[in-house]
């Protein structure tokens, strides 16, 4: 038996719960700031007991998170947010490492819209870790539905699972001002050429971009009203200031915080990251059309 607690009662947070919980061989709890009545709630001290610990609170959040709640008492700890964090450029496992050892910490990816998850729908994640037995329990974790795979491309699993979101955000855009099937499609292609540049430099393996983590969370992402990320691209084709999208979502959209980080990172370092540049831009208040002749005459 697994004693199992998710940490963050959003979206995801709430769908794995669910999809965890199906799994018989799992007894799985939720928490979250407030008290939230779902059941198996529980308060912040009852879930870090557990041994296993599914981390759903966001990327821009989970640092400031970690240094005032989380308390290390040997848990494996499953990471399943997706972002870089916008102040420092840091990713996932950059702001855990002072936390949890290499050897007890995953990190989840794949194709999975918490709406269709929590619905019991199949979809396939990977589990990444240093660690090749806490990849497993946590893999093996997962019920019928959801089949995964594991493998150690930390790397890889965290740059797919961020940079998706800027493209798909990309993608909105395009789908917002109407430019048609082709350039979608020919926009995807270049996001994933563009976000396996970037990965491969951060030590990513050339295999994950392909994978499920890569190519299968991109395409789902960039190409779905679905996607939180591709709304917020929508909305900024309809000329709204980013601000005015993020209250009307009332959810996280990762994609924002990362193109923020990802320009940063493209300043400090050099790095030539043309599509997520130009997201930026337009998070900016750049107008999408000008942004769009820019990519094509570059
Ligand atoms: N939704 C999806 O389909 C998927 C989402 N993800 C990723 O999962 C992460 C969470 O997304 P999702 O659950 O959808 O987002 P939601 O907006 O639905 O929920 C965000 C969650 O984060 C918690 N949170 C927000 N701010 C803080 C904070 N300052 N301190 C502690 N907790 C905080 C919220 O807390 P509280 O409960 O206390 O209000 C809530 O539980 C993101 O990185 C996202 O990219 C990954 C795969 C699929
Ligand atoms: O990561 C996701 C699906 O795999 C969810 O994407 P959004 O955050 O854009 O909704």
């Amino acid at each position: 038996m697994k004693r199992i607690a998710v940490i963050g009662a959003g979206k995801w947070g709430s769908a794995l719960a669910f999809a965890l919980g199906q799994n018989p061989e799992n007894e799985v709890v939720i928490t979250s700031r407030h008290p939230r009545d779902v059941p198996n709630f529980v308060d912040l001290e009852t879930a870090l007991q557990r041994e296993y610990l599914v981390m759903a609170i966001p990327a821009q959040q989970v640092g400031a998170w970690l240094k005032e709640h989380f308390r290390y008492r040997d848990q494996k700890v499953l990471v399943a947010a997706k972002g870089i964090e916008a102040s420092t450029g840091r990713f996932l496992n950059e702001i855990f490492a002072p936390y949890v050892p290499d050897q007890n910490i995953a990190f989840l990816s794949g194709p999975s819209f918490a709406a269709e998850v929590i619905q019991g729908l199949p979809t396939a994640l990977v589990v990444s870790s240093a660690d090749a037995q806490t990849a497993m329990g946590f893999a093996e974790a997962f019920p019928e539905f959801i089949r995964t795979y594991s493998d150690d491309d930390i790397a890889g699993a965290e740059v797919c699972g961020s940079y998706k979101n800027v493209i798909a955000i990309a993608a909105g855009i395009c789908a917002g001002l109407k430019l048609g099937n082709n350039a979608a499609a020919a926009l995807i292609s270049r996001g994933l050429i563009e976000m396996r540049r970037f990965g491969l430099a951060y030590g990513a393996r050339d295999e994950t971009f392909l994978g499920l983590s890569g190519a299968g969370d991109l395409f789902l992402t960039a190409s779905s009203v679905l996607s939180r990320n591709y709304r917020v691209g929508l909305g900024l084709a309809e000329g709204k200031a980013k601000e005015q999208i993020v209250e009307e979502l009332g959810e996280v959209a990762e994609g924002i915080g990362t193109a923020y980080a990802l320009h940063g990172i493209a300043q400090r370092s050099g790095v030539y990251l043309p599509i997520a540049t130009e997201v930026y831009e337009i998070l900016e208040g750049k107008a999408p059309r000008e942004s769009l002749n820019d990519l094509l005459t570059r």
